[in-house]
């Protein structure tokens, strides 16, 4: 089998600007939420991606475990085709339930995938029976206990007879990652899964996860608004960093590119709406773009996306989209990553620095 976890191609994510999928003989404009992404995600690994909101963040982690179908591409577990399992055309392999149990999700609220009704055990209780119908309820709730105990919530005894109502906010994000890992994941998204909790316990849950991560064997695909987060995560376990910009990864890496050596025009950009991080040259004047409008994602600019705001941009941006071949090892989408580039030779846009 492949170490390699999850794997996207191309894959394209359009929406109806109604709400449905993209329908190939509508009229309707289509929203591209995702456009055109190539991403590995190995066993073990956390990769954390950023961008400004509306840029395609959920829409790609829900492609990435199965959950939203790609209008175009491929996403591939373990090397099989994740939604030519479901429709039964993969006649060999991992079957699709065992594939959907090996991908899991964590929300940003956590409430959300706990029954308001329901005391906590019998929350936990319900995946657990459905995947291992086998385990007897003495060995489901000692399980359950021991997870809940893991992740520092103690007395377990306590805490699994209590309402969702009666746990706080960290204490719900908690029982949300002992669900999630309750299925023995291979990779978990985690969807701002921070973002809704205290400043002051969102280091905390982030150990926590990491930790978790650590001790499972899984990998992990966070997703946030915020690049300090994102810096911590990748930081703390060697991970990488995706930068999102209309609906493509336009700079993947280690902290030491993304955060000391960013490439990309827009990575900057992100650095700079940072507060919580240093600028190199301490420079938070003016934000270092030509623009401050965000492209309309219904009609996004030719050529490079953010030539319209870029201060780098040059003719040659506006002509064809800068890609970047993961199975290369690239890492930036963008023409001054390539010294021979005739960007080089080509006229600043007007606004853009030499
Ligand atoms: N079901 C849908 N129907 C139509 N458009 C959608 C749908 N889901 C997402 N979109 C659009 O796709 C684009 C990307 O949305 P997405 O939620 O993936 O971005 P995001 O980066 O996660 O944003 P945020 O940080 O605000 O959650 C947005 O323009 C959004 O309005």
């Amino acid at each position: 089998m492949s170490d390699t976890v999850v794997s996207l191609r191309d894959v394209k994510v359009h929406f109806e600007s109604d709400g449905g999928l993209l329908d190939v003989f509508s009229k309707n404009e289509a929203v591209h939420a995702v456009d055109g992404v190539n991403l590995d995600i190995e066993e073990n690994e956390v990769v954390a991606l950023v961008g400004e909101s509306g840029c395609g963040k959920t829409t790609l982690g829900k492609a990435a475990i199965g959950l939203q179908e790609p209008t175009e591409g491929t996403v591939s577990y373990r090397g099989q085709d994740i939604w030519e399992t479901r429709r039964g055309n993969a006649d060999r392999g991992v079957p699709y339930r065992k594939i959907r149990r090996a991908l899991q999700i964590i929300h940003q609220d956590p409430g959300a995938s706990l029954n308001p009704n329901k005391r906590v055990m019998e929350s936990l209780e319900r995946p657990l029976k459905k995947w291992k119908p086998g385990l007897t309820r003495e060995k489901r709730q000692a399980r359950i206990l021991a997870m809940l105990y893991r992740v520092g919530m103690t007395p377990p005894s306590d805490y699994a007879y209590r309402y969702p109502h009666q746990l706080s906010g960290g204490e719900a994000q908690r029982v949300a990652l002992v669900r999630t890992l309750l299925m023995n994941p291979e990779l978990i998204l985690a969807d701002e899964a921070i973002s809704a909790l205290d400043v002051s316990l969102r280091v905390e849950m982030m150990d926590l996860m990491l930790e978790l991560q650590d001790a499972f064997d899984t990998s992990y695909l966070f997703i946030s608004h915020d690049l300090s987060n994102a810096r911590y995560l990748a930081e703390k376990s060697g991970g990488r960093i995706g930068v999102m910009y209309l609906g493509e990864i336009v700079e993947i890496g280690p902290v030491e590119q993304i955060i000391h050596d960013p490439q990309h025009p827009y990575t900057q950009v992100l650095m700079w709406a940072t507060p919580e991080l240093e600028l190199d040259d301490g420079s938070r004047e003016r934000p270092p773009v030509r623009s401050i409008d965000i492209p309309d994602p219904q009609n996004p600019p030719e050529g490079c996306r953010f030539h319209t705001r870029c201060q780098k941009a040059r003719e040659a941006c506006k002509r064809t989209p800068p890609t970047f071949d993961v199975e290369r090892g690239g890492e930036v989408a963008c023409y001054r990553a390539d010294d021979d580039h005739e960007y080089w030779e080509s006229v600043p846009l007007e606004g853009a620095s030499r």
